[in-house]
């Protein structure tokens, strides 16, 4: 059976989906879905679920891994091994990876994997420190492991392209910045993606002409104002870790605090290898940061456990969590000129915490804001990709919708590979796939 396997690397994750599907399919049938969580804090937990032609799941298994299992590459490995041996899938063939890489510099779209893309990407590595490393040990699995397959990346940073001189420009020298191309770039356009082309279909209204103000809220957080279909600001800039906070990300912070914060910001971390160069600063701001650093977890369901339980700390982390986002919303609003759709969660805490959702809410009345609160309570229950949990009855003034959307990276990277000629056409005789595994080898 020809499929198409999409992988996409987090930072302390793997998410995987199995397609099947071919060149311009409308609808690509999900086969299975695999995750591999909890990378950075052993055991990792292994998910593994097949899905049939009603869309229903079985045959779900869900385990520990041995604490060996400590790196994308060898839950990859792991994987693979179970897909291999999968009684259910045999015969298959994996014509197309398709890979979510963070950072994508300058790329204005998707690419085949070379050994000319792969130097790009690897010179990224340092602007995506928690990410493209890991990305590229799986590309270079999948080289090594599925070596039939042609490897597309897909990029974080493709969809803000958009954004306007003026937001993606730092106050520094423009030579220096222009040299060493230093801009803000934004992230999680995958999912962005993903969010509008649904909301759009939801609303029934084409993709651009829709304007929405979207919040990915996962272990990782960002917010983008999305105005006739196109990014026109995100909170992310030139590294994933501008903006807002995250499970163990500062988010923005004052540039001169981590002078402060140490003597040693400057030196290298011991994390530095030959690929990715890593100052001391920038390893506490990414990895020792955030609400692990505040609470102890990063799980954001137990800051908020805690916090109603009357741990101060943790309920001043959910604020902080909070404050920044409603600080975003205000400044987007402006941005799109108040003229929004709609204001759509999604991501782990996004999509899964109603009480986050609720305390933002509270403070986003002023812009006539209202939820129904029983449908956002409810919202976890409803398989539908959107749902909307705003009140319907509000007298004084027009209310903004507000919608919950279950995001999915690796449906949108397969969504675009299908559509993409380049991908499945041969020219002179030869597809891009034999022409770009030679070049990889
Ligand atoms: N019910 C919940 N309430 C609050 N937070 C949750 C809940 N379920 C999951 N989360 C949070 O979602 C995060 C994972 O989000 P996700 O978008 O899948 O992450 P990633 O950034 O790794 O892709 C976890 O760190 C967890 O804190
Ligand atoms: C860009 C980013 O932060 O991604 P994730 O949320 O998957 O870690
Ligand atoms: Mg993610």
């Amino acid at each position: 059976m020809p499929a198409v396997l999409s992988v996409n690397a987090g930072s302390s994750s793997i998410k995987l989906s199995l397609y099947d599907t071919h060149y311009n399919d409308k609808s690509p049938t999900l086969i299975l879905e695999s995750s591999i969580s909890n990378l950075t804090a052993p055991p990792a937990k292994f998910t593994y679920t097949h899905t049939d032609k009603n869309n229903t799941k079985h045959n779900i298994s869900s385990k520990e891994l041995p604490n060996d299992i400590a790196d994308h590459s060898s839950a990859f490995s792991h994987f693979l091994h179970h897909l291999s041996t999968d009684p259910d899938l045999p015969n298959l063939n994996i014509t197309h990876t398709v890979h979510r890489v963070v950072h994508g510099g300058n790329f204005p779209t998707s690419q085949p994997l070379s050994k000319s893309t792969i130097a790009e990407i690897t010179s990224l590595t340092d602007l995506a420190p928690l990410h493209n490393s890991p990305a590229l040990s799986l590309v270079h699995s999948t080289l090594d492991q599925l070596s039939e397959s042609l490897n597309v990346a897909y990029f974080d940073t493709s969809f803000h392209a958009t954004i306007p001189k003026a937001a993606q420009t730092y106050a520094l020298s423009p030579d220096l910045a222009e040299k060493k191309g230093i801009r803000r770039y934004g992230f999680h356009g995958i999912s962005y993606a993903y969010i509008l082309r649904r909301v759009a279909s939801y609303l029934s209204k084409p993709i651009d002409a829709t304007s929405i103000i979207a919040l990915h809220l996962g272990s990782g957080a960002s917010i983008a104002a999305i105005k006739d279909g196109k990014s026109i600001d995100t909170s992310m800039g030139l590294t994933p870790l501008e903006g807002l906070p995250g499970a163990t990300r500062s988010g923005l912070v004052d540039p001169s605090l981590v002078f402060h914060y140490t003597s040693k910001a400057s030196n290298l971390s011991r994390e530095s290898t030959k690929e990715m160069h890593i100052s001391k600063a920038e390893m506490i701001l990414n990895k020792e940061a955030g609400w692990k650093s505040m609470t102890g977890t990063t799980n954001f369901r137990e800051v908020l456990k805690r916090a109603a339980e009357g741990d101060e700390t943790c309920a001043l982390a959910a604020e902080v969590f909070v404050d920044r986002i409603v600080g975003f919303m205000g400044s987007y609003w402006v941005k799109l000129g108040g003229e929004v759709d709609a204001i759509v969660f999604s991501g782990g805490i996004g999509e899964k915490s109603d009480e986050l959702r609720l305390m933002v809410c509270e403070k986003l009345a002023c812009l006539g804001v209202r939820l129904d609160e029983r449908a956002n309570r409810r919202a976890a229950e409803n398989d539908n990709a959107v749902v909307a949990i705003s009140s319907e009855r509000v007298s004084d003034r027009e209310s903004v919708k507000v919608l919950v959307c279950r995001t999915d990276e690796q449906h949108e990277m397969v969504w675009e590979c299908v559509k993409d000629e380049r991908y499945w056409k041969e020219v002179g005789g030869k597809t891009v796939k034999d022409v770009k595994m030679e070049e990889a080898k």
